[in-house]
């Protein structure tokens, strides 16, 4: 009996009904008549106050005006609240360019939200079914979801300042069939279900009949496993914005910087998560060309013996492999090339975030480490120029023999490709390469001898 089966899925699910005002999305077909049918003889049993909501979709003329009028007749009949619009969904898909299906569903929901804050409602119930949970998995399934996409409709989720909550789920549509046929309802019929032109409607057709044949329960085998798999998708879930809180740096809204050993440390299961999760982040709306060929990609990208490689994702996301770090990011505005001469104490703002500080001194102190340089005010000549490096730039190092390239230095150093563009270089007046802020100097830098006056730089990375 669907009354007791709906009883005990709905204490299962530890839903109590009682004292509850719920809104019921009713299309006026089997489905959802049948739920507020069910709701409304319960009504004194349980307690509730219900509304019910209807959308007329204007797609087929007169005859979607119709199911409308069945609606409202039904709720005059039974003197249940009635709330309806008619939405010109053609006249949306033209302005939004979306499908006829997805066009119907956000005019639907947006109105569902509206209604339910106009009655403050606890519950929004519709009337999915059993069946069009196994038609939801199969076709997500078959189309390439992952996560928690591949469970299928939650039984309940957060909308609107209340929930929506699917209490046929545990029920086939067969079943509801005949619950319709026990109490003499007569639903409205909608001939788009039968169009094959959509994919729901041919594993309706084709998918549907087989499995039933082998397990006329299958829906509940399916509910089932729609529901572990709901809640190990949550606690993996956890688990993974834990650890990736560990192994990734957001350093703005638009760029997330990886750590790639602490993340090949961390379980298969975690990984496949975390870069879901990181795209996500950077997604605000995720792209519908993105596939898991390109979490595949992801993961070549960062076991591949070279060091350094890039993927450009859709909408130009880029992640970029740099040594082990792997930085995801939407392209800033290029950073310019820059060029500031300077001869006297000043502090110079660069543009990649870091500035180098010029002052003049007779007795440095601290210790002299790369991010120091000194020199003889005798010998430079000035004006010091600082910029961005440039094609074929070599520097003879402190201590060694013949130059050396100032890209082979980057890498030794291992500075991350897109930091290169903008490191500073130090030259005299005459463009001789003095230092590389933060990592090497050249044999114009002096160690402090006393008696001398000299000029120290000292450079203050972002
Ligand atoms: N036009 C509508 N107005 C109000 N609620 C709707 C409307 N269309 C769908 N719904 C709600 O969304 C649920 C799922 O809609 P879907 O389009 O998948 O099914 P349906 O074939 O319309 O189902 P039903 O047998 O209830 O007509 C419906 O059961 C109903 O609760």
């Amino acid at each position: 009996m669907l009354e007791e089966k709906v009883r005990a899925f709905l204490r299962r699910k530890g839903i109590e009904l009682n004292n509850k005002k719920l809104l019921i999305g009713v299309s006026g077909g089997p489905d959802s008549i049948a739920l507020l049918h069910y709701l409304w003889s319960f009504k004194h049993l349980f307690n509730i106050e219900i509304v019910a909501a209807h959308v007329d979709h204007m797609f087929r003329g007169d005859e979607s005006f119709q199911d409308a009028m069945f609606v409202r007749d039904y709720c005059i009949e039974r003197e249940i609240p009635f709330e309806m619009e008619q939405i010109d969904v053609p006249e949306f898909i033209e302005k939004t360019g979306k499908s006829s299906q997805a066009a119907a569903r956000d005019c639907r929901y947006s109105f569902f939200g509206k209604i339910a804050k106009k009655h403050n409602v606890d519950y929004i119930a519709l009337g999915h079914h059993g069946d069009d949970q196994v038609e939801t998995i199969l076709m997500r399934l078959t189309r390439g979801s992952t996560g928690k996409a591949r469970a299928g409709m939650p039984f309940i989720r957060p909308f609107a300042d209340c929930f929506i909550i699917r209490p046929f789920l545990c029920m086939s549509r067969n079943e509801i069939e005949q619950y319709c046929l026990k109490e003499g309802i007569t639903p409205r019929r909608d001939p788009s279900n039968e169009k094959s032109i959509y994919s729901r409607n041919r594993f309706r057709k084709e998918v549907l009949p087989f499995l039933r044949e082998e397990n006329p329960h299958v829906h509940e085998h399916f509910q089932r496993f729609s529901e572990d798999l709901q809640s190990d998708e949550a606690y993996l879930q956890e688990l993974t914005v834990h650890k990736m809180n560990t192994v990734m740096e957001k350093k703005t809204d638009e760029e997330i910087s990886l750590d790639i050993d602490a993340f090949e440390a961390m379980p298969m299961p975690l990984q496949r998560r975390g870069i879901q999760l990181i795209l996500n982040y950077l997604y605000k709306e995720r792209p519908a060309s993105l596939s898991a060929s390109h979490i595949e990609s992801i993961f070549s990208l960062m076991k591949s013996p070279h060091p350094s490689g890039k993927l450009i994702f859709p909408n130009d996301l880029h992640i970029v492999r740099s040594y082990r770090k792997c930085h995801f990011q939407f392209p800033k505005e290029p950073v310019q090339s820059y060029r500031f001469q300077v001869s006297e104490p000043a502090i110079i703002k660069l543009p990649n975030g870091g500035s180098i500080i010029f002052e003049y001194t007779d007795c440095p102190d601290g210790n002299l480490n790369n991010d120091t340089l000194l020199l003889d005010r005798e010998d430079v000549s000035l004006p010091l120029i600082i910029r961005t490096r440039g094609a074929g730039d070599r520097m003879t190092l402190k201590g060694m023999q013949g130059t050396k390239k100032i890209k082979d230095i980057f890498i030794d150093c291992k500075i991350p490709l897109q930091e290169r563009e903008t490191w500073p270089i130090v030259t005299d007046a005459h463009g001789r390469i003095l230092w590389v802020p933060g990592l090497k100097k050249s044999h114009y830098s002096m160690q402090h001898t006393s008696g001398a006056s000299y000029i120290i730089l000292k450079y203050i990375k972002q």
